[in-house]
């Protein structure tokens, strides 16, 4: 599916479908609305589905790794030769993403969008856009075309996806050095500073997120980035991962599937899907806040408030098939809790 063709088929979520679900919580026995956004992310997910009967199936996390030029510039503890070893290694339940989403009963499917080397592992899904981007400290990453391919690469995993039964995404992201273009993007976008949106990403010393900061503010100078144009901004100093979970929340939203962001990085590519289709908001679901200095800024912006604080800053998707977990705790009380009728407290009419 192209760009174009989702953002066409983007609706707003069904009121009907809503309006019926806040109706059964409220029969539900327990004290009014006390499952708090518990009960609202149901509702949510009912709009979403179009489906007065809303029910979780199979979950998965898509996790796109891609190499950044801008490694060359020294922004980074590692080098980037970790992003495919990290990649393989979620393909043999070796990465934290696979022992987080097991518990979760997620699967996880690492896509190959622009590793900077061969990638032959069939666990990963096969979709470069090119061998990592160019270093943005001495010109644009990629090309614009290159942007929206990457996105309508991650619209086409959402459609594969849930063409083999999966209804609920989430997204991580594997790709050394994409603090760094996460960190130019929001100070772009949010008009912030490069010091304030900017921190140690995997880890850095002092001396070295400094130069980190120097190098950002030149590939923002030197690319004359277009703060009101997202496509500019993703292209000249964003990286292929970032646009491939752009392309997963606004094929989430064309789909009808909810999808939950993850930390810093992911939350940035939920900035950028917003900033272009306002109209995928209500698709998407927050889960926990990066501990990366910009991570409450980010999803501020979004109007998206975190549901855990954990100070966690891996990336992966690690918090977010957290999000799915606590969607199987709403969807669980939802289903199973008696009705008023059905228990001994009296009636709903009774007790409200
Ligand atoms: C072994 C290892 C595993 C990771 N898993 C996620 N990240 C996280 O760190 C990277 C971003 O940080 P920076 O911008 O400083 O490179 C991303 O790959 C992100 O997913 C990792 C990083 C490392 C080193
Ligand atoms: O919050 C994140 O997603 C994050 C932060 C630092 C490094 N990797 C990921």
């Amino acid at each position: 599916m192209t760009l174009e063709e989702a953002i066409k088929k983007i609706q707003p979520l069904d009121e009907e479908a809503m309006e019926y679900t806040r109706a059964r919580w409220n029969t539900l026995g327990k004290p009014l609305h006390s499952l708090g956004r518990l009960e609202e992310m149901v509702t949510q997910f009912a709009g979403i589905y179009r489906d007065k009967k809303p029910h979780l199936g199979k979950k998965a996390v898509i996790v796109m790794a891609a190499d950044n030029g801008v490694v060359a510039e020294g922004v980074t503890q590692t080098g980037q030769e970790v992003t495919k070893t990290v990649t393989e290694n979620m393909t043999k339940h070796n990465a934290t993403i696979c022992i987080m989403s097991s518990m979760s009963g997620a699967d996880v499917y690492p896509v190959d969008i622009g590793i900077a080397t061969d990638c032959d592992n069939p666990g990963v899904l096969s979709r470069k856009i090119k061998y990592g981007t160019d270093n943005m400290a001495k010109g644009p990453a990629m090309s614009r075309e290159e942007a929206i391919k990457a996105i309508e690469v991650g619209i086409d995993t959402v459609a594969e996806l849930k063409e083999k039964g999966y209804n609920v995404f989430a997204t991580g992201e594997m790709g050394i050095g994409n603090t760094t273009t996460s960190s130019a993007v929001c100070s772009v976008l949010l008009d912030q500073s490069v010091e304030k949106v900017t921190g140690k990403g995997a880890g850095l010393t002092n001396k070295d997120l400094e130069h980190k900061i120097e190098v950002i503010k030149q590939s923002i100078a030197l690319n004359q980035v277009d703060a009101n144009d997202p496509l500019d901004v993703l292209s000249k100093v964003g990286g292929l991962d970032i646009a491939g979970m752009v392309g997963c929340y606004i094929g989430g939203a064309a789909l009808q599937v909810p999808v939950f962001i993850d930390g810093f990085i992911s939350s940035v590519a939920a900035l950028i899907a917003i900033r272009l289709v306002p109209e995928c908001a209500p698709y998407l679901f927050p889960s926990h806040c990066s501990n990366e200095p910009a991570g409450h800024l980010i999803l501020d912006a979004i109007g998206k408030e975190p549901y855990i604080l954990a100070n966690m800053c891996l990336g992966e998707g690690t918090g977010a098939v957290m999000g799915f977990t606590i969607a199987d705790y709403a969807f669980k009380a939802y289903w199973e809790l008696p009705s008023f009728e059905q228990t001994n407290f009296g009636t709903y009419e009774e007790l409200n």
